[in-house]
């Protein structure tokens, strides 16, 4: 195992943060300055999503964590490295963080190789040539290496940002909106380096987004903002199964399974997925028997029945039990919390469907499941 991999001897990574604008530079009303208050506590490796809507706190919280803000109160500790707490401020310069923003920006005057060089060369030490190819390889950037950052595309430039920034050997890496300006088919095609980084790389990762996609594929765990205050922490899995806090995901509220690929249905290209539910159809996208994957549901792709319907063209049915009704965003709907052994499936459905099914807390039903709506 190399420098890369090996398992983070460190502890937790431990982020309280109490900040306040100053009043006079306050875009707010100025009696209602915005306030940020939060502590966050995650492990030393992973990736740990913020999510938010926008004016949420997501940037100022990163702003603090970079030193760029000096908060009225907080602590940061990196993996046992103390950045902030109540004697030490380090500033930026001296926060050894990795940091790419939406649109990155590479030295214009220097290829993608001597953009990293840059890096390299400001590392607190040197990375062995081996651990730099494979930096280098991780991201797929090794056939462009001698372009300028003009000759690249939205999706490139960013790959290459992002092994800049970990050639300076981060003790946290931070990427925030990291794919937001690429098209949908460059946001898919970066995602699965990304799924490399997170595999081979022992640091910590905060990741910001509004994609509940990203942030699905990608984190660990996640804390929603809301109004500079943490709503809502812990998986993906538990955080988005959640149905209090649907302003929060509005119409992409859904849920996210993990589960094995059993089979393969070469004929009509579909794979099947087994998950603490039960068995999944869903379309093939090449992955491997065995391969772990993780599908996200969306609720408004559940729909509910009484009985089970065999002579539909729906191929996945879940007998569920309701366990919890919550009012929608939107006056006509509402969100049912369904629970199928030890998953959880949430399904957007109108009112009058609940009204004319009877269907209450307690009720057991079918829950029934598109192959062709299942997100990868
Ligand atoms: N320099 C500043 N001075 C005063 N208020 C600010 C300043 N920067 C941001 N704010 C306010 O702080 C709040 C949080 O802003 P922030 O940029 O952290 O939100 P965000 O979640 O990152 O939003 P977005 O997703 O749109 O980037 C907003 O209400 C914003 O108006």
């Amino acid at each position: 195992m190399n420098e890369l991999t090996q398992p983070s001897p460190q502890g937790n990574t431990h982020v309280r943060v109490q900040h306040q604008y100053q009043k006079s530079s306050s875009i707010q009303n100025q009696s209602n300055p915005f306030i940020l208050d939060v502590n966050l506590e995650f492990p030393g490796s992973g990736v740990t999503a913020i999510f938010g809507h926008s004016g949420s706190g997501k940037t100022t919280l990163l702003r603090c964590i970079a030193g760029l803000e000096k908060p009225n109160s907080a602590k940061i500790i990196i993996n046992h490295s103390v950045w902030q707490d109540e004697s030490t401020f380090r500033p930026t310069h001296q926060r050894p963080l990795g940091y790419v923003f939406q649109d990155s920006l590479l030295f214009e005057h220097l290829t993608a190789r001597g953009n990293l060089n840059y890096a390299s060369k400001r590392a607190p030490k040197q990375y062995s040539t081996s651990d730099e190819q494979k930096i280098i390889q991780i991201m797929g950037i090794e056939s462009i290496l001698d372009q300028y950052p003009h000759q690249l595309s939205g999706g490139e430039t960013q790959r290459v940002a992002i092994a800049r920034a970990l050639l300076i050997q981060p003790e946290l890496l931070i990427l925030d909106e990291p794919l937001a300006s690429l098209d949908r088919i460059r946001k898919q095609a970066i995602i699965p380096y990304l799924e490399q980084l997170k595999s081979n790389f022992a640091i910590p990762i905060i990741y910001v987004s509004h994609s509940i996609n990203e942030v699905s594929r990608l984190a660990d765990q996640v804390f929603v903002l809301d109004q500079g205050k943490v709503i809502a922490q812990g998986t993906v899995k538990e955080v988005f199964s959640r149905i209090d806090l649907p302003n929060s995901f509005d119409d992409d509220i859904g849920v996210i399974l993990q589960g094995t690929v059993i089979n393969r249905d070469e004929e009509f290209h579909l794979i099947q997925i087994n998950f603490g539910c039960g068995k999944l159809w869903v379309k093939d996208g090449g992955d491997e028997i065995a391969k772990t994957v993780r599908v996200r549901i969306l609720a408004k792709d559940i729909s509910l029945a009484l009985s089970e319907h065999q002579d539909s063209s729906i191929l996945n049915r879940f007998q569920v039990e309701i366990v919890d009704i919550k009012a929608d965003h939107d006056i006509s709907m509402v969100l049912v919390r369904l629970k199928c052994r030890i998953e959880y499936f949430i399904a957007r459905i109108t009112k009058k469907s609940l009204h004319q099914l009877n269907l209450k807390q307690g009720s057991v039903v079918w829950a029934q499941v598109k192959s062709a709506a299942v997100v990868r």
